[in-house]
């Protein structure tokens, strides 16, 4: 195999259980990957990790085991800037699936217009540095500069302790910004400390929506079984909640499958699922997390 897997990788959940909660007619799981097949579609030479294959079938298929209407497939960093399993993905799915991209400052112009016509409508900024080697923001910046007149937005994965040192760079972006993970908030502190109030003040502040995924991420023992394990959401829920309820109309949710990383356990999906009215406690806020939401930021055209 010419892409060894990372040693220890955990494979994504194979059987997920049906959820209990049913999801609204319409539903969009905004932020998932493809991952290969390597055969077809090799991973990046800088890449810090090696998956498993986790391809557009499989997504597909998890989507409408769920009752997802709609994916948001995003560029993992195992790729790198070639998006062609992305595109390849978004091909095959249609009007049911859009992208985020990774593009280098030197993309050409017919480049981005693939990317456009096959669904691509931002593209992602990774700071966690066990992903990646954080880029310089003037590159960032120059991508930002070509990506705009499309309309595009920038999706951030960061890591809340370093929000202080990269916030005033992303309030001076002129474009909409999406945070995966709610910033991945250190759950060990309160939903109501100061960490947590400057991650608001950021969201209050500027235009920033929020996706609240990754409950198994975001645990105060780390990465956990999620199976049957009601409770092993409970760390994550008081941040999820305040977010939900505060800024309604801008958040997002994502299975962020295949999951990436993950050490210990790795989630049924139908229990991410069947989290979601822990997070988004009224059918109002549902409806907006789980469709309008999405819809008004990747199908404007069709949103309601
Ligand atoms: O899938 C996620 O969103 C989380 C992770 C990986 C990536 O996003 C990526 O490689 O692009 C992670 O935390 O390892």
């Amino acid at each position: 195999r010419p892409f060894p897997v990372t040693p220890g990788w955990l494979d994504w959940y194979r059987g997920p259980s049906k959820p209990r909660f049913a999801l609204p007619p319409g539903s969009v799981d905004a932020h998932c990957h493809v991952f290969g097949p390597a055969a077809e579609f090799p991973f990046a030479s800088e890449r810090k990790y090696t998956p498993v294959d986790a391809s557009k079938h499989d997504l597909f298929a998890l989507r409408d085991h769920l009752g997802v209407t709609r994916n948001v497939i995003v560029q993992a960093t195992c790729h790198g800037a070639d998006n062609s399993a992305l595109v390849d993905a978004l091909r095959t799915a249609g009007d049911l699936a859009r992208g985020v991209a990774t593009v280098r400052p030197d993309v050409s112009d017919g480049e981005l217009r693939r990317l456009h016509d096959a669904g691509v409508r931002g593209v992602r900024f990774n700071f966690v540095r066990r992903l990646v080697d954080a880029a310089p923001t003037e590159a960032l910046e120059a991508v930002v500069r070509r990506v705009a007149p499309l309309g595009w937005h920038v999706v951030l994965y960061f890591e809340a302790a370093d929000l202080p040192g990269l916030e005033s760079f992303f309030a001076s972006l002129p474009v909409p910004l999406v945070i995966d993970h709610m910033g991945r908030p250190d759950v060990t502190r309160s939903a109501d400390g100061p960490e947590f109030a400057r991650f608001l003040r950021f969201v209050e502040a500027n235009d920033v929506w929020v996706k609240v995924s990754c409950p198994e991420r975001l645990t105060a023992t780390g990465p956990r079984a999620l199976d049957g394990e009601r409770d092993a959401y409970r760390d994550v829920v008081p941040f999820a909640r305040k977010v939900v309820d505060t800024f309604t109309d801008r958040v997002l949710w994502g299975t962020d499958w295949p999951h990436p990383n993950l050490k210990d356990h790795m989630p049924d999906d139908g229990l991410l699922v069947d989290h979601i009215p822990r997070v988004a406690t009224t059918p109002d806020r549902r409806q907006a997390l789980l469709v309008d939401n999405p819809m008004r930021l990747y199908w404007p055209e069709e949103a309601r």
